[in-house]
């Protein structure tokens, strides 16, 4: 269990710590998670709720720069992206405001026998347990907690022992856009405390997001006693290339998404590239020569494009990935040097499909590239991985790209796009990505009674 500190990964400086919740505070906290579900959760209306959650958005926008600057020193992230992953956090809250009465109005069955009316109502189930990540603070417990919030539900939520502080601030942000106390508690809860909390009976349910062996963690627990989970876990989402009509542009996403947002610290990121023989040494020289000018800078200056990784640590595991893909065979085409938590833009080559070491998520920016003769091939490649997070596909045949679309494993194929995740899409995988869907319409099911009240004719 790591100590709840901002570490600055640039300068490796020990800004501030914070100390765990002791077990009385911790239960404090608990109890008033469940007094507000059954004094506001089960009492409110959905526009009621609906009207707080748009405040919320409206407060992440009027305090963007200081959220900003609070992730880009807690992670390493660009001061800019943060800005912009602090836009689509307020973006998250506010679609599940405008949805809320639409989201839980009574949705009428159709009888097949008998008289009167049938109708499923969304209700909320109580105190939630959220576990979430460092790569996007802001995000991954907006994608959590708008939907549930929404329905009625109060949220304990367990961060990343590196965002002490962007936790705090988003509690903040609840209760001075008028939520109670109780609505959304964070918790600077040990590892036991966490393992306690799944088992107590008031948590109706886990979310997580982070890797798959927190998520088999926390899944077993709340296994062996009945709460529902949804888990966002890992991924080594496929970037096919089949072909093109701009070879430049295609690159450009692929850079962008693999390199440019956040480092590569992205779960639903494209980290291996399956490029049709005919565009593939083109492709290559286009994407190495591309890297040579990208160089990790100080993510508090606006004009950085990559930062460090979250933490040195975090650099040394994927140092350590990458030479074991290499020791499996691998060239290194660019790249594949660490100077602390700052990791060189990397390019993997001639990758084995025996090569274990590459069916990891590598966590950073590492493209590894593979050379395919046919769509078949590019299809075999890039379902050979335990995960099925998303999937990118650039083809301009459009019947190719409905064909490959089926064929792929995952939870999300994007044809000719990146960068297209919006609130009311949904975010989820397959295999050992985990299951269940956040945002969007989809989300709101996960946590909630779907009641059905059947009223005799
Ligand atoms: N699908 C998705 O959207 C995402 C998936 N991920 C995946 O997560 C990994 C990287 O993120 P990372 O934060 O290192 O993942 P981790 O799984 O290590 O951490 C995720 C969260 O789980 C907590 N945690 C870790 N161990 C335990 C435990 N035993 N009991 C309770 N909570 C625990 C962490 O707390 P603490 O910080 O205190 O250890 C953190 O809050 C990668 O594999 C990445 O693919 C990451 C982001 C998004
Ligand atoms: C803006 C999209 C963020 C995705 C979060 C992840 O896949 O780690």
């Amino acid at each position: 269990m790591s100590t709840y500190a901002v570490v600055d990964p640039y300068t490796g400086q020990t800004v501030q710590e914070f100390a765990a919740l002791t077990d009385d505070q911790l239960e404090a906290k608990v109890a008033r998670a469940d007094e507000t579900y059954r004094t506001w959760g089960r009492t409110t209306s959905p526009a009621e709720r609906g009207a707080l959650l748009g405040r919320v958005a409206a407060l992440y926008a009027e305090r963007r720069e200081e959220l900003a600057r609070i992730i880009s020193r807690e992670m390493g992230k660009p001061v800019e992206q943060a800005g912009l992953e602090v836009d689509f956090a307020s973006a998250i809250y506010d679609y599940y405001s405008r949805n809320a009465e639409t989201f839980l109005s009574d949705e009428p069955v159709a009888l097949e026998w008998g008289e009167g009316t049938a109708v499923v109502r969304r209700t909320p189930v109580g105190v939630l347990l959220g576990v979430m990540p460092w790569n996007y603070p802001y995000y991954q417990v907006a994608r959590f907690a708008a939907p549930n919030l929404m329905a009625g539900n109060t949220i304990v939520l367990k961060h990343a022992a590196q965002c002490p502080e962007s936790s705090a601030a988003m509690e903040q942000i609840f209760l001075d856009a008028g939520l109670p106390a109780g609505a959304y508690e964070n918790l600077y809860a040990t590892y036991a405390q966490v393992d306690r909390l799944i088992a107590d009976p008031r948590i109706q349910g886990v979310s997580v997001t982070g890797s798959e062996g927190v998520g088999a963690h926390v899944a077993e627990i709340a296994g062996r006693n009945l709460k529902k989970v949804v888990l966002e876990l890992g991924g080594n989402d496929p970037f096919i290339v089949l072909s093109t009509d701009d070879l430049d542009a295609t690159v450009e996403a692929a850079l962008g998404v693999r390199f440019y947002d956040n480092a590569g610290q992205m779960c639903c990121g494209a980290k291996r590239f399956v490029v049709i023989d005919s565009l593939y040494d083109e492709f290559v020289e286009k994407m190495t020569g591309a890297l040579a000018e990208l160089t990790p800078g100080d993510p508090s200056k606006a004009e950085t494009a990559l930062g460090p990784l979250s933490s040195v640590g975090a650099a040394e595991f994927l140092e350590d990935q990458v030479n074991r893909v290499v020791a499996g065979g691998a060239k290194v085409l660019a790249g594949g040097s660490r100077d602390g938590a700052a990791y060189a833009p990397t390019v993997l080559a001639d990758i084995d499909r025996a090569n274990d070491a590459a069916r990891e998520e590598l966590f950073g920016p590492v493209a590894s590239l593979y050379r395919v003769s046919s769509e078949a091939e590019a299809v075999s490649v890039a379902n050979d991985s335990p995960f099925g997070l998303g999937s990118y596909v650039f083809t301009t045949d459009q019947a190719q790209a409905q064909r490959v679309a089926a064929a792929l494993d995952a939870g999300m194929v994007f044809v000719n796009i990146v960068g297209a995740e919006e609130p009311g899409l949904p975010f989820g995988g397959t295999k050992r990505s985990g299951f269940g869907r956040e945002l969007g319409p989809f989300a709101v099911d996960e946590f909630v009674n779907r009641k059905l009240i059947r009223i005799g004719g």
